[in-house]
């Protein structure tokens, strides 16, 4: 399977987009977080709404989930279609009371199974999602209160979203095969609601030589050669994984 990041940007970077990814297998597509910016990045990428199959949200913060009012009207009045959404079970009341509904009322349309097609998805369960394609969640430390998920796919490939450093986390997955770890990336000390880079650089080297860094900020070229074994993804480059 091959993922390209639609954007590779911090929550407050400019130069880069808002961290999304698109996981593509045998043609199937499945959209990894909808941000602010999202709606041009695909465009960017060449992309519309209705090339998607499917959406997968890891938390609510605007940078994940802002772009998915748009989503939902491109999809309703452009496509005539529900998109399905998965999202962890937890988070799914929240994502409509709290972000989505004040844009997307209307009567009669007052609620999230009007305008998405929802696939609660409990922590910890396997799902295939495509042939060939299976997604965990793993709930993982953002923000204090707050619910937030990464997702380990095909047991093998680690997508952080948004979490603080864990080093006891990545060093278990990959003894148990994760081969790809893409995490996000707080270039300056201390990460805070992220992984810093200083606490990523002291990973040891067999589990850094499998991290890709993303969700970094606007001065990133200034880090090139200073980040050890692991290398920045580039934002709509397409990667084997
Ligand atoms: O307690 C907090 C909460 C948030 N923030 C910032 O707001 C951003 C929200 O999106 P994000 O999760 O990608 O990144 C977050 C941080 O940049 C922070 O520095 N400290
Ligand atoms: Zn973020
Ligand atoms: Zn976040």
């Amino acid at each position: 399977m091959n993922i390209t990041m639609l954007g590779t940007g911090s929550a407050f970077a400019k130069k880069y987009d808002n961290n999304n990814g698109l996981i593509e297998l045998d043609g199937y597509k499945l959209l990894v977080d909808c941000g602010i910016t999202l709606p041009s990045s695909l465009h960017a990428a060449g992309l519309s709404f209705n090339d998607l199959d499917a959406v997968l949200v890891s938390h609510i913060h605007a940078d994940h989930v802002g772009g998915l009012e748009e989503y939902a009207f491109q999809m309703m009045f452009l496509y005539g279609k529900k998109p399905v959404m998965y999202i962890a079970e937890g988070l799914v009341d929240t994502l409509w009371e709290q972000t989505l509904r004040g844009g997307l009322t209307q009567e009669p349309l007052n609620a999230m199974s009007d305008f998405f097609d929802v696939r609660p998805l409990k922590d910890g369960v396997d799902y295939e999602l495509h042939p060939g394609l299976n997604v965990r969640l793993i709930q993982t430390d953002h923000i204090t209160g707050k619910l937030s998920y990464s997702f380990l796919f095909n047991d093998r490939f680690f997508y952080s979203a948004d979490m603080k450093f864990n080093a006891a986390l990545l060093q278990r997955l990959v003894d148990e095969g994760v081969q790809t770890i893409y995490h996000d990336c707080q270039l300056q000390s201390p990460g805070v609601v992220h992984a810093s880079l200083q606490e990523l650089l002291s990973l040891p080297d067999d589990v850094q030589s499998k991290v890709m860094l993303m969700h970094y900020g606007d001065t990133m070229e200034e880090y090139i050669g200073r980040t050890g074994p692991m290398q920045f993804v580039k934002q709509r480059q397409s990667y084997s994984i």
